[in-house]
């Protein structure tokens, strides 16, 4: 097999750059521990550039199999709090002089990897996140940071019990304990180091971190100054089957012992090693559904319905588009598209906006406009009413309606599985 035929068939990761300021220009970077551990284990480290405007481009990366998000500066805050600060003037003047590169905010940065984690987390994607990458994942699902960890968690704590999550310097030499938590991932790929107390040592380079952690999520680790230091979504977790959704606040991929590339433990490189084993099988599952289509075969009668259907579209947005006037149109060269739109129902607001650009509504136009208009006083009335509801309240619908959305998701896979049997056999 050539490299070329191999590259057509490994899954790709989307991996977000972090800018930085190299001989006066700007320059994008991902630290090459993330790539390396990707390509060794068997997938292609995709980077998107985090350039203005690329967040608008996203879908051009498809197919995405996989999405690591690693380190970068602090989430603006206005994305995950809804109240002012607590933090006085003068605490927020010091955190930025203390941590002058993370206090930076990119803002291009949010937007393209929140619209990355929201799209991994609606489609059943694996994604790993790495540090600020854990935080944009808790953020994407309705939880919110502390703005610094120093300020607002260990303030009141006596000094010995003061956890130190960014040590200047001491930058890769640093280490503080963490918790682990029975039954998780993180017990099982430890497991080997593990002492009666379930702890081991990881490194640390941030100043923030999760505070509300959102509600779907299980803890996997903790410090002992109670900051949740790994977290996952157990209904999302089985990388057999193409399913990885996780946080790490730790750096795995960097906590080696000094001046070399050996790992502090065995269990340093499993989240990387499961992370590729998912997106490996979630490629191998999108492969299948996409091949149902092709390995469909229409009889003649279905054929030609479908050439009709097809027809009576296009002739709908020419006329839409004003082109071919020139022809007298016939009602019933129309009547088979607008048919079948009626037939399929529950279109989204979106959808129905997009076909009504095509011109697909040429017949029984008026009531089609009026399911448009229920639609949108419905979506009108659920803004309303959800704009009165607490947070706790909407982390409540939020989490029935991944569990929903996921439970829908598994059985039409499930159909959509069965389907490619029946076909084949
Ligand atoms: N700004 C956030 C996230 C910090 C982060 O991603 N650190 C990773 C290592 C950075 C590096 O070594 O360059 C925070 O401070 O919490």
């Amino acid at each position: 097999m050539s490299s070329s035929d191999l590259a057509a068939i490994l899954p790709g990761v989307i991996i977000v750059s972090r800018r930085s300021l190299r001989k006066n220009k700007f320059v994008d970077f991902v630290g090459e521990y993330h790539l390396d551990l990707i390509v060794g284990y068997g997938a292609v480290p995709v980077i998107v550039p985090r350039v203005a405007g690329v967040h608008t481009l996203l879908h051009s990366f498809e197919p995405i199999h996989g999405v690591l998000l690693c380190e970068g500066e602090d989430i603006d805050p206005s994305l995950y709090e809804d109240e002012e600060t607590n933090l006085s003037k003068e605490e927020l003047e010091e955190i930025r002089r203390l941590h002058a590169s993370d206090t930076a905010i990119d803002k291009e940065k949010d937007t393209i990897e929140l619209a990355l984690a929201k799209h991994c987390l609606e489609r059943n994607i694996p994604y790993l996140g790495i540090c600020r990458g854990s935080q944009v994942l808790n953020v994407a699902c309705g939880g919110t940071l502390y703005q610094d960890i120093g300020k607002e968690l260990s303030k009141n704590f006596p000094q010995e019990k003061k956890v130190v999550h960014m040590d200047y310097d001491n930058y890769d030499g640093h280490r503080h304990d963490v918790k682990i938590v029975e039954d998780t991932p993180l017990h099982q790929w430890f497991e080997e180091s593990l002492q009666d107390n379930m702890e081991i040592r990881v490194n640390s380079y941030h100043h923030q971190g999760v505070k509300r952690l959102a509600q779907w999520f299980k803890p996997m680790a903790y410090a002992p100054d109670g900051l949740v230091e790994g977290f996952y979504d157990p209904d999302a977790y089985n990388p057999e089957e193409g399913k990885f959704i996780m946080g790490l606040q730790f750096h795995p991929e960097r906590m080696r012992k000094a001046n070399s590339d050996e790992f502090d433990y065995p269990g340093c490189t499993a989240a990387y090693k499961e992370f590729v084993k998912a997106v490996v099988a979630y490629q191998k599952k999108l492969n299948i559904i996409k091949r149902v289509p092709t390995s469909l075969k229409l009889d003649k009668e279905l054929e030609q319905k479908r050439n009709v259907i097809v027809r009576s579209f296009s002739l709908a947005r020419n006329l839409y588009e004003g082109g071919d006037n020139k022809r007298q149109l016939k009602e019933s060269d129309l009547k088979p598209g607008a048919e079948f739109l009626e037939s399929n129902i529950a279109l989204s607001v979106q959808q129905e906006n997009r076909l009504k650009q095509m011109g697909a509504t040429v017949r029984n136009a008026s009531s089609y406009m009026e399911r448009l208009k229920m639609n949108e006083e419905r979506e009108k009335l659920a803004r309303a009413v959800m704009g009165k509801m607490t947070i706790e309240q909407l982390s409540d619908l939020n989490l029935f309606y991944h569990m929903m959305g996921q439970i829908s998701s598994d059985m039409l896979e499930k159909k959509q599985l069965q389907n490619v049997s029946a076909i084949m056999l």
